[in-house]
């Protein structure tokens, strides 16, 4: 998998690889991270845990987390292992989950981390367009109350520290 990818990543203009191995493959995640261009995400690798992450930060087996609210369960413990993530190094993606409803939270904890990006799918569906709509709302919400409101654009991947 290793040699598919890599000349992939020279020729298209990629940001991230998630989950490229297998959950299990510590060794493949381990080789590619010495080396890797690119947001390389745990998903499946990491299920948004502290224990995997440190798992993961001994190995250097991975530069970002997927950030799945519903995979730790409470809100409080989702803040701990992003601020877990961030204190890394790491970036952090919050993601949607399949069979997602229409309510918007993870466009709100994204922009309350500063995770500077969100995965919700193309915005083909209103579950999925709802989070996006959100994001313009909290725009708009923060510029009307007077405060600042960066889009992090290119510098996605490092958000939290601007
Ligand atoms: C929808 C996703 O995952 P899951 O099927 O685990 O909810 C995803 O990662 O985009």
């Amino acid at each position: 998998m290793m040699q598919l990818y890599q000349p992939l990543l020279q020729k298209y203009p990629i940001d991230l690889l998630e989950d490229p191995f297998a959950e299990e493959d510590w060794k493949s995640w381990e080789e590619f991270n010495k080396d890797c261009p690119v947001e390389f995400v745990g998903d499946d690798l990491l299920v948004t845990n502290t224990e995997y992450v440190q798992v993961a930060d001994e190995k250097k087996a991975c530069n970002t987390m997927l950030l799945k609210i519903s995979q730790i369960g409470t809100v409080s413990g989702a803040i701990e292992v992003a601020n877990m993530a961030h204190g890394l190094g790491w970036g952090v993606f919050v993601s949607h989950r399949s069979g997602d409803t229409t309510y918007d939270f993870i466009s709100d904890m994204a922009v309350g981390l500063r995770t500077g990006h969100i995965k919700s799918g193309v915005p083909c569906r209103r579950e999925r367009v709802a989070k996006y709509n959100r994001l313009v709302d909290i725009e708009a919400e923060l510029l009307g109350n007077g405060e600042q409101c960066l889009y992090a654009g290119s510098n996605f991947r490092t958000a939290f520290n601007q």
